[in-house]
């Protein structure tokens, strides 16, 4: 990422890991007195304002005989002494990847807070993502634009994937004379706002980047969990109800449900572990495979045996390995800002539970295949999600305000913190299923461990050469899809089955991420 990092030590030993201030590179910026000690609002609040000495600790949870003084972050909030003086503030506001409930929130209380306890008037909205910055007009914003905008669900200044061009939007930058750019976005965009902060640095501008982490999928690192995503679990729950009611419904029914998670499953486990409707979760850091001794068809079998229907939740991630593999061939497809796009994980299993339940039990399934993909996120934010937005605006315009810049804010162990913007995208975070948040799900569902998973795959492999090669079942259970992949759509459709292949990796990670971050949440604790 090419910063250098701000790391220091407290006199009693604990370590700082700081985030980056104008006066880094700009040491001789004047002060001005907060405004918000004049405020009606504010000024009756007793310590209102952050001692620079102020920050939280990473970790709450330690070992009383090993404990050190750990690492901490500058703790967030309003500062006696800013950067800016409210006239001279020209803010900008982009929001960048996929959607998230909340988004409008975040961007309605950086233009409400900006101008109620600021005093700042030129506040402009980027139209569609970074490539905005060099396309398209600014939008104008101010308390009345974005007053009912936090009740509807998507971004009010739209959003795209792809077309960062560092160059390009810091020339946009400096041109519209932009000294505040808050940055609302996942890990990708955040790659992003650190590279505008670089730029932004190496051209001596006064310029304040925050970033405001924006993750449907919760795989950001370091803070507790991202706005929206209590939001999508609770709508989860509505297409969850629904593959239960339709399961119970008929003989042998099973209920399948896909939700979003491209690498990291919380989505699934939570909404799973919020409904104890679900029989069986499967999520991307869980590799499974279908047949033979604690696989998947076993399973379902059993347990349609015994209580005549079943609900499935699978993470859009899971799989994908076994589902490339039994695909034989499959090009490779990428979304614009470099994505893998996703085989569907739904599709395959419904046609493999089906044909391998005739097959092998002459057992017809009433399967139902439940998409709420895209329900889930496109709705506005709860009212809890809709506080912790306002939280996270807040602390943003804060920290600009008092010359931070690039870094991104979020909760760590509850309390709101400025995080240099390397340590969160360093490592995405990962379902921990060594964890007891996990350890619970499974307990709910009762579902196999899959833990024979390599032992599975290697008896079958063998099996396989002593045969000569072209086996005639298959290895792991998967047939073999011949898969047309509309690279408009990115929708998988099978035709016939034909073939049958095996798989042998036990990784589900994707190949090109080789630190995983598994830190146990609070919510986890
Ligand atoms: N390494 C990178 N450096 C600079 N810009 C990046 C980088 N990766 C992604 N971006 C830019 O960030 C923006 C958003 O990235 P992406 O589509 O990956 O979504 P995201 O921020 O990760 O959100 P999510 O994946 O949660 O929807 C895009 O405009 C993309 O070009
Ligand atoms: O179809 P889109 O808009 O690219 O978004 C899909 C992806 O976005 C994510 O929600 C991450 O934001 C993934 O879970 C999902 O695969
Ligand atoms: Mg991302």
């Amino acid at each position: 990422m090419g910063s250098t990092s701000k790391v220091s030590a407290g006199d009693g030993g604990a370590v700082l890991e700081d985030v980056p201030h104008l006066t880094d590179w700009l040491p001789d910026l004047p002060t001005y007195e907060n405004p918000l000690k004049h405020n009606p609002a504010y000024a009756a609040v007793r310590q209102y304002f952050i001692e620079d000495t102020d920050v939280v600790a990473k970790d709450v949870v330690v070992n009383i005989n090993t404990a050190g003084d750990g690492v901490h972050f500058r703790r967030a909030g309003p500062r006696d002494k800013i950067y800016f003086q409210s006239e001279d503030v020209k803010a900008c506001i982009v929001t960048c990847g996929g959607l998230c409930p909340g988004i409008n929130t975040v961007i309605r209380e950086i233009v409400c807070g900006l101008w109620t306890q600021y005093g700042v008037r030129e506040i402009f909205g980027i139209d569609g993502g970074y490539k905005g910055f060099y396309s398209r007009n600014t939008i104008s914003l101010n308390p009345k634009v974005v007053s009912d905008i936090h009740k509807r669900g998507g971004t009010f200044l739209k959003s795209s994937r792809g077309g960062h061009d560092t160059k390009k939007i810091v020339d946009s930058i400096e041109d519209r004379e932009f000294n505040q750019v808050y940055i609302i976005g996942g890990d990708g965009t955040h790659k992003g706002a650190s590279a505008i902060h670089e730029e932004c640095k190496k051209r001596g501008l006064k310029v304040a980047v925050a970033g405001i982490p924006k993750t449907i999928d919760n795989d950001l690192d370091v803070i507790d969990k991202s706005f929206g995503f209590d939001t999508a679990v609770e709508e989860a729950q509505r297409a969850i109800n629904a593959a239960h009611v339709e399961a119970e419904s008929v003989h042998n029914g099973i209920g399948l449900v896909k939700l979003m998670g491209r690498y990291s499953g919380y989505i699934a486990l939570y909404a799973t572990l919020a409904s104890r409707d679900v029989d069986l979760c499967l999520i991307p850091e869980v590799p499974f495979y279908l047949l033979g001794p604690g696989g998947l068809i076993e399973y379902v079998h059993h347990r349609l045996k015994e209580n005549g229907h079943m609900v499935i939740v699978v993470a859009e991630g899971a799989g994908q390995e076994l589902i490339a593999e039994s695909m034989g061939s499959f090009k490779n497809l990428n979304d614009a800002s470099g994505n893998k796009l996703l085989l569907d994980v739904g599709l395959w299993l419904c046609q493999n539970l089906k044909e391998h339940f005739l097959k092998e039990f002459k057992e017809p399934l009433n399967l139902k295949y439940i998409d709420p993909t895209y329900m889930i996120r496109a709705v506005p934010s709860n009212a809890s999600d809709n506080v912790y937005c306002t939280l996270l605006a807040h602390s943003a315009i804060h920290g600009a305000m008092a010359g931070y810049c690039g870094f991104t804010v979020g909760p760590v162990n509850v309390r709101h913190c400025y995080i240099p913007i390397p340590r969160v995208v360093a490592k995405s975070r990962h379902v921990n299923v060594a964890d007891r948040m996990w350890a619970r799900l499974m307990s709910s569902t009762n579902q196999p461990s899959f833990s024979q998973y390599n032992e599975i795959i290697i008896q079958k492999r063998q099996e396989e050469a002593l045969r000569g090669g072209g086996a005639p079942t298959s290895a792991n259970g998967t047939t073999t899809m011949k898969a047309n992949v509309d690279e408009h759509s990115h929708e998988v459709t099978a035709e016939k089955p034909t073939d049958v292949i095996e798989t042998g990796n036990r990784q589900g990670f994707p190949k090109d991420q080789t630190e995983i971050s598994t830190q146990t949440t609070p919510a986890e604790a």
